[in-house]
């Protein structure tokens, strides 16, 4: 987006950077040597770098409440985008196309008016671009698309957390229903069976984070199956990427997944697996969020239940389901104290002994065997199995794998049980795949599953980069027209980094697993190594171990430990 030809004659309308708002419309009012005088328009004069300032559209010609298409600015630059933004949000005005994209800015507000069955019927069949952009549109040239040219499409939903992907996701779904839903009469349909196995897949898979009081903590591709009609004939979910160290692991102010609360809140179920509340439990206490605003655990919890019914799970499985969220908190309590031998461990007390025996029975397994698992660990040698006592620390990690293992068993369970009842159509030739995963992911402290998550974005990235950009170009390239190339950053060289064989990150980090004497260490040295000079790689000047991965959206540091 960098404006090079900028004509910077006094009077000449520009963006200057602020430090409070991000950028100011501002006006040239003298050329000093290298440097350019502003006034902003606050009636502030600033001193600035030519290549730090963006042209302006001048604002006679900017339409009233801004454009809705980014490409009709004149100047195409972050500030220019941003205003335009800003003016189209303060109208309600949450959509905006650039070209065939759509950019939805979170209105934190319902806006029923924009989704009822009016909208719906006026968006279906309109030309894409004939009305304002929405979200509607953009789900109807790809059913439309799937009908005429008969090929499965798929809508790409992506943002940062909290910027509504799952709201946005709803709605597609609600209009592909509408389009391509049943005639009235018939059963409960396909698509009403898959949104009404959502409220299930955000108990088990939605959390409070410091973003977003109903984050998902997974992504998700929705396919929807269309028959030769273009009705809708099966569907299915596939998840990607559970946050999984969530279940044992929170911080203030978030909290653990929706359903161990509504289990704490359930009253007669609760009591049942000796539970109370979440304040006596490890996996939830670590964080002294419990409850969220506007919303009762204990309603919740019915909720999950019936959606449970739809789903078509029996009493049984809702029973084992429940008693196996109970047993992973009661798993979360159990300590260890140092054994007699050096480098043992023991259960630490008789809490922990209690919640051990719960534990094992509610996972219906032996107690003893419970407790072995959790303090030893057994290696397969050639001369056969050796049995190696954990130190404390060794214990807590065991347990802790244990209980997000069981938990991501029992959400991919659940999501096949889900795919199971809304059936999906293996006769089908086209569908239309919704993806509404995470956006790329930055914290102080990068974990694994912020590695992956990145790895999955870049890899999207590159994808919308060739279909995008590669593309479009080449239909210029084709049709002979005069075409100033759009310049974009080819991410390949990150991707080499983290998935090449045989010596990207992944690479090394596959065969660091496969020796047993691998360490955290060893793996350092061997990928700085091999990874050297890596313009994408930078070790961190103080540490073995940290390394940061410049991505396309910015850099993430992550560290190597055991
Ligand atoms: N179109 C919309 N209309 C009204 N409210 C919205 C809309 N989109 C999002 N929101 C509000 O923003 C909240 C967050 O949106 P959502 O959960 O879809 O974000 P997300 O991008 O999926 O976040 P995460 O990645 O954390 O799951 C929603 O709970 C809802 O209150």
């Amino acid at each position: 987006m960098a404006e090079p030809n900028m004509n910077l004659r006094k009077g000449a309308k520009v963006w200057v950077e602020d430090k409070n708002l991000a950028w100011v419309a501002a006006e040239v009012t003298d050329l000093r040597g290298k440097q350019v005088q502003v006034q902003a328009v606050s009636g502030k004069t600033v001193l600035a770098l030519p290549e730090k300032l963006f042209p302006r559209d001048a604002d006679e010609e900017e339409e009233h409440g801004g454009v809705d298409d980014m490409t009709k600015l004149t100047y195409l630059n972050e500030p220019g985008v941003l205003y335009n933004l800003q003016r189209r949000y303060a109208l309600n005005d949450i959509y905006t196309y650039t070209g065939s994209i759509l950019i939805a800015v979170n209105p934190f507000t319902k806006l029923p008016h924009l989704y009822n069955v009016h909208m719906m019927e006026q968006y279906k069949g309109a030309p894409f671009g004939e009305l304002s952009p929405h979200v509607f549109a953009v789900a109807d040239v790809s059913y439309r698309a799937m009908m005429n040219e008969g090929r499965s499409q798929s809508i790409l939903v992506s943002g940062e957390s909290g910027a509504g992907k799952t709201e946005t996701t709803k709605l597609i779904m609600q209009y592909l229903t509408f389009v391509g839903g049943r005639a009235a009469g018939d059963d409960r349909t396909v698509e009403q069976q898959v949104l009404e196995s959502n409220p299930l897949l955000e108990a088990f898979g939605n959390a409070r984070t410091v973003r977003n009081d109903n984050s998902s903590r997974f992504g998700k591709f929705v396919e929807i199956q269309f028959d030769a009609n273009g009705r809708i004939s099966g569907a299915a979910v596939r998840t990607y990427l559970l946050e999984r160290s969530r279940v044992v692991q929170i911080t203030d102010p978030e909290r653990n997944y929706h359903c161990f609360y509504q289990l704490c809140a359930s009253g007669k179920d609760a009591e049942k697996y000796k539970l109370g509340h979440p304040s006596h439990f490890h996996y939830l206490n670590q964080s002294k969020t419990y409850e969220l605003e506007g919303v009762s655990n204990a309603e919740e919890y019915m909720k999950t239940r019936r959606a449970m019914d739809i789903v078509g799970i029996s009493h049984e499985d809702q029973e084992a389901i429940f008693r196996t969220l109970a047993a992973i908190l009661h798993l979360g309590n159990i300590e260890f104290s140092p054994g007699r031998e050096h480098d043992s461990s023991v259960i630490k007390d008789q809490k922990s002994t209690f919640h051990m025996q719960m534990a094992a029975d509610l996972f219906r397994c032996d107690a003893n065997l419970l407790s072995t698992t959790l303090c030893t660990r057994t290696i397969q040698t050639r001369e056969g199995s050796i049995v190696k006592a954990l130190d404390c620390n060794a214990a807590v990690a065991s347990r802790d794998v244990l209980a997000k293992t069981v938990y991501s068993r029992l959400f991919d369970w659940l999501v096949a049980k889900i795919n199971m009842s809304v059936g999906q159509d293996l006769n089908s030739r086209v569908q239309i795949g919704v993806l509404d995963i995470y956006g790329f992911e930055c914290f102080k402290h990068n974990s694994f599953e912020q590695f992956c998550i990145n790895f999955a974005n870049e890899k999207l990235q590159q994808h919308f980069n060739e279909h995008v950009f590669k593309m479009e170009q080449d239909e210029y390239r084709k049709e002979k027209i005069n075409w100033s190339y759009i310049e974009f950053i080819d991410n390949q060289d990150v991707l080499d980094l983290i998935e090449k064989k045989p010596i990207g990150i992944i690479a090394l980090l596959d065969e660091a697993c496969m020796f047993p004497k691998s360490t955290h260490r060893t793996l350092s040295t061997k990928l700085f190594q091999n990874l050297r000079g890596h313009l994408r790689l930078e070790k961190a000047k103080f540490s073995e171990t940290d390394f940061t991965v410049s991505h396309y959206a910015g850099k993430a540091s992550g560290r190597i430990v055991s």
